[in-house]
């Protein structure tokens, strides 16, 4: 089939590339004449694991081929894919403005049947929003489909060539049939496609990563309670993650979730929430609990140091808002070095892939470490938020004899609480005690 598709962020390009896979014609549209330049030149913008190779694969065989053209990429295409930004707009709901401006050109465009598909993430009702754009100027028959996206950064191809399901949001069965066609090599090993009307389509896509978001949030707050009253959360995790009705997955406590959905879809949903006239209470209790979870490790590092953290070196292990990417999106870390700043602590920060993206934030307010232990030189603690698996397994030795003192303040619990006191370390981590 041929593709358009529009936007070539993380969804785009994954979405792009994984249907030149199977063998489409895909012609990825940005706007932004440089990354598609480098995109031209087999230049992968993003760090994603697995996605280069099939991308150069697919731009060898001339499957995948890049624009900054949206009306030559549209007229040449029968499926449009809308993959642009929906960020959070002044009062917290998502910014249509790139989708319906974009809708409006297509409007103009298009001389044939198209199928249009919403793949960002919008609101309830942004369908018929996108259908009215569209029609405003179109003089030909379209549909307009939502059919969310739900990979995860880290784990992105993976997720669309092997999808749990793929949700489509269509009324229309021309559209349905296209769509049923282009999925099947994606969902033969028996993942189901689930057809849906527009509407229930683009609130799945809300639901589910605010369920996440809950979830994770909620074992915050026990893990939060652990430690107030001498509890282990990671038996209680283990306890209750045994009960299929729960779940294993999504159960880990740290420093709140971040990145670039969870935060602004709960918002978004939130303020949908309160337009309809059913203002969602416990999604308010999420979003605040998770702000004050990001800063949580700050009163336990004070109280370390009674009080002062003026002049003292800190070392941060992580910067990306989880492993296997270099996103920074409401990254806790970013929230986490602000805070010590503020309280006169220098900070030196390594992460494997995501240091360019923060210099491009913070500048030299904070030092850049080539690795993980000259990051820990002469530090007074140091703060782990980010799991990589790089510092799962640490020469516990050799950080001994960088740090200044061994003292290390962990938001993602990655070590054994019996082996730091072994070694003689001051070990802070999320909701676990030591049980004798
Ligand atoms: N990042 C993720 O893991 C996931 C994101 N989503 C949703 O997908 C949507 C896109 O997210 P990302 O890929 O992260 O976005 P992004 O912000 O990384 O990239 C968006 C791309 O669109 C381009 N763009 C902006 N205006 C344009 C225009 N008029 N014409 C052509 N290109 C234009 C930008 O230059 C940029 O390359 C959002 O609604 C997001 O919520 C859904 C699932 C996963
Ligand atoms: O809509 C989106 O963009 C995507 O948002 C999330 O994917 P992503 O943001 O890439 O990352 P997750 O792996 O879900 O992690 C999100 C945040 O939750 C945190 N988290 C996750 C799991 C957990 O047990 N505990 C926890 O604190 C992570 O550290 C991270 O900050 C969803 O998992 C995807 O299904 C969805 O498509």
């Amino acid at each position: 089939m041929k593709i358009a598709v529009v936007g070539t962020g993380y969804v785009g390009l994954v979405t792009g590339t994984c249907l030149a896979e199977t063998g489409n014609d895909v012609i990825c549209v940005d706007i932004d004449a440089s990354k598609v330049e480098k995109m031209k030149s087999g230049i992968v913008p993003i760090y994603e694991p697995h996605l280069d190779v099939i991308f150069e694969r697919n731009i060898k065989q001339k499957r995948l081929k890049f624009t900054t053209d949206l009306e030559s990429a549209v007229k040449k295409a029968q499926i449009i894919f809308l993959a642009l930004p929906t960020p959070p707009g002044e009062d917290g709901s998502a910014d249509l403005s790139y989708v319906l401006g974009v809708a409006d050109q297509l409007g103009k465009i298009i001389e044939d049947y198209k199928v249009i598909i919403d793949k960002s993430t919008v609101p309830v009702g942004t369908a018929e929003k996108v259908h009215a754009a569209v029609a405003a100027n179109a003089k030909v028959d379209f549909d307009v489909v939502s059919n969310p996206e739900f990979l995860r950064e880290g784990f992105a191809v993976d997720d669309f060539l092997k999808p749990d399901r793929v949700v489509i949001g269509t009324e229309s069965p021309r559209a349905r049939k296209i769509l049923e066609e282009l999925y099947k090599p994606y969902v033969r090993q028996g993942n189901p496609i689930i057809f849906m009307d527009e509407k229930s389509a683009e609130l799945t896509k809300y639901a589910a990563n605010a369920f996440l978001a809950t979830k994770i949030t909620f074992m915050n707050e026990i893990a939060n309670f652990c430690e107030k009253v001498g509890a282990d959360v990671d038996m209680v995790r283990a306890g209750i993650g045994s009960d299929t009705r729960i779940g294993k997955r999504f159960l880990f406590p740290g420093i709140g979730y971040g990145g670039s959905c969870f935060p602004k879809d709960v918002q978004a949903l939130s303020k949908s929430g309160i337009e309809a006239g059913y203002p969602f209470q416990i999604l308010d209790a999420v979003m605040k609990v998770n702000q004050e979870q990001k800063t949580s490790i700050l009163p336990k590092i004070e109280d370390y140091f009674n009080g002062d953290l003026k002049n003292k070196k800190i070392a941060i292990w992580g910067l990306a808002f989880k492993p296997d990417t270099d996103d920074i999106r409401e990254a806790p870390a970013l929230y986490i070095i602000e805070e010590l700043i503020k309280r006169g602590a220098t900070v030196t920060a390594y992460d494997p892939e995501a240091m360019d993206n923060v210099s491009k934030v913070l500048g030299n307010k904070i030092n850049y470490a080539l690795n993980m232990y000259a990051a820990a030189e002469e530090a007074d603690a140091l703060v782990i938020a980010t799991e990589w698996s790089a510092f799962r397994t640490p020469d516990f030795s050799k950080l001994a004899k960088k740090l200044k003192n061994k003292v290390i303040f962990d938001g993602r619990n990655l070590y054994d609480l019996e082996q730091m006191k072994e070694q003689g370390y001051y070990y802070s981590s999320i909701g676990r005690t030591l049980i004798a």
